[in-house]
């Protein structure tokens, strides 16, 4: 298999490592030859802001905000959650964990790589075929629900509360998803909890956390710290460096910089949304610049409805003026990877 150049020949050589030395022989696999990413400045997207505690009573101002959600979702496919309910110290909490765990010594953090035929675990990107351009990140992948998918291996001991703390994080953004599930539904003049019902019982979607970690890139021009991609969840909830900015969405056949708020969620639609919505709300492709100079650190996590969940266009929102535009899907996470590693769109294999 192709699996050679980053992980078997040399066993293992982060890209943290790599960072180090930027005359690694390695470095050509991560080349992009047709860099568009420095050739002019980038605008800044306009994301909304979207207030989540004014969204759980029914009053003029939880109107505004159903309006700003939908419009964002239909429009770029993304906003910022501002009012969360998350604590800053707690959020800080977080971002620091996984800080001090891309910090650990190396020989520690192998104690957690995956392995070469699975994402789960601390590693590079995953190299699924010969030709394939790798991202200049590493990331620390844990399933972290159901209860019976957590693999525990690979939950890092240091620093001491991560286990802790993590669990903690994922507890808050449950709430967070249901209520924004619920929104998304409402602001279509759906029955509230018609995209819930197909996204399941929260016990059993499938939730997996992704901390992504870019060092600094010796070639900022011609590499990528993540590769263009729409995500393959429902919704993915997405805690941004606080410094250090460098994700982009396309919207309209133009990249934008996406703005850091500090402390907000930028939440995205994922393909599986998509689907539900029938096409209305966009599951956005983003991609990650690197930084010359700096390090940045993202927190993703992609909520996922279970694999049995029969995943469709909602009924009212098909009519003669907007067909059925996506079959029924079940596992899209197989579906999405399938497709992914051939290099196609996942989403176009749902579509009628
Ligand atoms: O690092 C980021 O800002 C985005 C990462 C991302 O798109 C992902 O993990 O799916
Ligand atoms: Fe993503």
């Amino acid at each position: 298999m192709a699996e050679t150049s980053i992980q078997a020949e040399s066993q293992f050589i982060s890209v943290q490592e790599m960072a180090k030395n930027s005359k690694n022989s390695v470095l050509e696999r991560f080349i992009h030859k047709d860099a568009d990413w420095v050739n002019g400045s980038i605008p800044v997207l306009e994301v909304a802001e979207v207030d989540i505690s004014l969204l759980k009573y029914s009053s003029h101002a939880a109107e505004n905000e159903l309006s700003k959600l939908r419009s964002a979702l239909t429009s770029c496919g993304c906003f910022q959650a501002i009012n969360h309910g998350i604590r800053d110290s707690f959020v800080d909490e977080i971002q620091e964990m996984s800080h001090q765990f891309f910090s650990l010594p190396m020989e520690e953090k192998k104690n957690y790589a995956r392995t070469v035929d699975d994402i789960e675990g601390y590693g590079t990107d995953s190299i699924l075929s010969e030709n394939q351009i790798i991202d200049w990140n590493d990331r620390l992948f844990l399933n972290v629900n159901p209860e019976s998918q957590k693999k525990r291996q690979f939950w890092p001991e240091n620093p001491p509360k991560f286990r802790e703390r993590l669990e903690e994080y994922i507890d808050n953004v449950k709430v967070l998803n249901e209520t924004i599930l619920r929104s998304m539904a409402t602001s279509l003049e759906l029955d509230e909890s018609c995209f819930l019902n197909q996204y399941g019982d929260d016990e059993q979607a499938t939730m997996v956390a992704r901390f992504n970690f870019y060092p600094p890139c010796p070639k900022p021009e011609s590499i990528l710290g993540t590769k263009p991609h729409a995500d393959g969840s429902a919704i993915t909830f997405l805690l941004q460096d606080k410094e250090v900015e460098g994700l982009q969405v396309l919207k309209d056949a133009q990249w934008y910089m996406v703005p850091i708020v500090p402390y907000a969620f930028l939440v995205n639609i994922g393909d599986q949304a998509e689907v539900m919505s029938n096409g209305i709300f966009k599951s956005p492709v983003h991609r990650v610049v690197p930084n010359a100079t700096r390090d940045r650190h993202s927190l993703a996590v992609f909520c996922i409805p279970h694999p049995d969940m029969e995943i469709g266009p909602a009924e009212k929102l098909i009519d003669e003026s907007r067909p059925r535009l996506y079959k029924t899907v079940k596992n899209y996470v197989s579906i999405y990877f399938e497709n992914y590693q051939l290099g196609k769109r996942p989403i176009e294999a749902a579509k009628i």
